[in-house]
């Protein structure tokens, strides 16, 4: 069989809604496939319980269907479901790299973004590629209609994931539909300074650009304990903190030393509140690797 890591990815990044992204170092998806005349899932690993088999109902299906490339696929989850760490995503970055390779369709990574969103539509209802794109090509993605722009970088990040879940499709309904000029304003300029700090590595500058007054407090009201982590986050060391993804992971970034710090700090917080949590000290990493 052929066999594919794909990383979980935060989207977003507080001004950078349905837009950017960044692949994590840790954790990962492993999807394993081979020919087959019709395609069959089947799921293992971190929350399967709750993901369906179906490929009318799981991302890799769609994006078998896609590419027309019936298979027999296993998907080994190292990503919660409905944990705002690109989980869905990550499968279905997997699949489109494993698909591809298997059937030798000789897409360029940058071809297989928008297939692999086509599993995010089954999923949240848009086929968003601000989580396929980081997950299939790495590092810091843009991600838009016309195609996806990326920066290498290994920033430091800090990712802390409650045991509570908040689905996409929920999520998506809280977002604002309108925005006023001054907060149009204000999110440019937020998400110009994320990105310039990207292309620099510049922890204090992300942190600066990752807080957005629009999207990110409609979010943070679907997470319990959200202000304390934050608060907490920010006296630890934090240059940055913002919901990832849909949440309920809560995203920081700071120095490499304060990770540790920032992390123990985020927990302790969840703790406070009542919640459960667990942490990854990670960076901005690497895209899908065949194996
Ligand atoms: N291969 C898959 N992996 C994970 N979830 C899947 C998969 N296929 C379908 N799903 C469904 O997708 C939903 C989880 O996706 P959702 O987008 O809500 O969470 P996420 O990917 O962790 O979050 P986010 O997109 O905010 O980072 C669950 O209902 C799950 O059953
Ligand atoms: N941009 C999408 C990503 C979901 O991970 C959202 O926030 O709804």
């Amino acid at each position: 069989m052929l066999t594919v890591r794909a990383p979980a990815t935060s989207a977003n990044l507080g001004s950078g809604f349905d837009v950017f992204g960044v692949a994590l170092s840790r954790p990962a998806d492993i999807v394993r496939v081979a020919k087959a005349d019709e395609t069959t899932i089947e799921v293992t690993g971190t929350g399967s319980e709750y993901i369906p088999e179906d490929p009318e109902k799981n991302t890799v299906g769609a994006v078998a269907a896609a590419l027309d490339a019936p298979a027999r696929i296993e998907i080994d989850k190292g990503i919660r479901p409905a944990s705002g760490l690109g989980s869905s995503a990550a499968s279905a970055a997997a699949a489109a790299v494993a698909l591809d390779e298997l059937y030798d369709r000789g897409h360029t990574r940058e071809e297989l973004v928008p297939i692999a969103a086509e599993g995010e539509a089954v999923v949240s209802g848009t086929a968003h590629a601000d989580n396929v794109a980081p997950s299939i090509l790495g590092g810091f993605t843009v991600a838009t209609d016309e195609g996806v722009t990326r920066v290498g970088t290994s920033l430091p990040l800090v990712v802390c994931l409650p045991e509570t879940v908040v689905s996409t499709r929920d999520a998506r309904r809280v977002v604002p539909e309108e925005v006023t000029m001054d907060e149009q304003v204000e999110t440019v300029g937020k998400a110009a300074t994320l990105a310039v700090g990207m292309c620099r590595g510049d922890p204090e500058l992300v942190g600066r650009g990752m807080d957005d007054s629009v999207v990110t407090p409609a979010r943070a009201a679907l997470i319990d304990g959200y202000a304390a982590v934050r608060e907490d986050a920010f006296a630890a060391g934090a240059t940055g903190v913002t919901v990832s993804g849909a949440g309920p992971a809560v995203l920081a970034t700071c120095r490499a030393n304060d990770r540790r710090a920032v992390g123990s700090a985020m927990l302790d917080a969840f703790a406070e509140a009542g919640i459960e949590a667990r942490v990854y000290r990670s960076r901005v990493g690497q895209g899908a690797t065949l194996h």
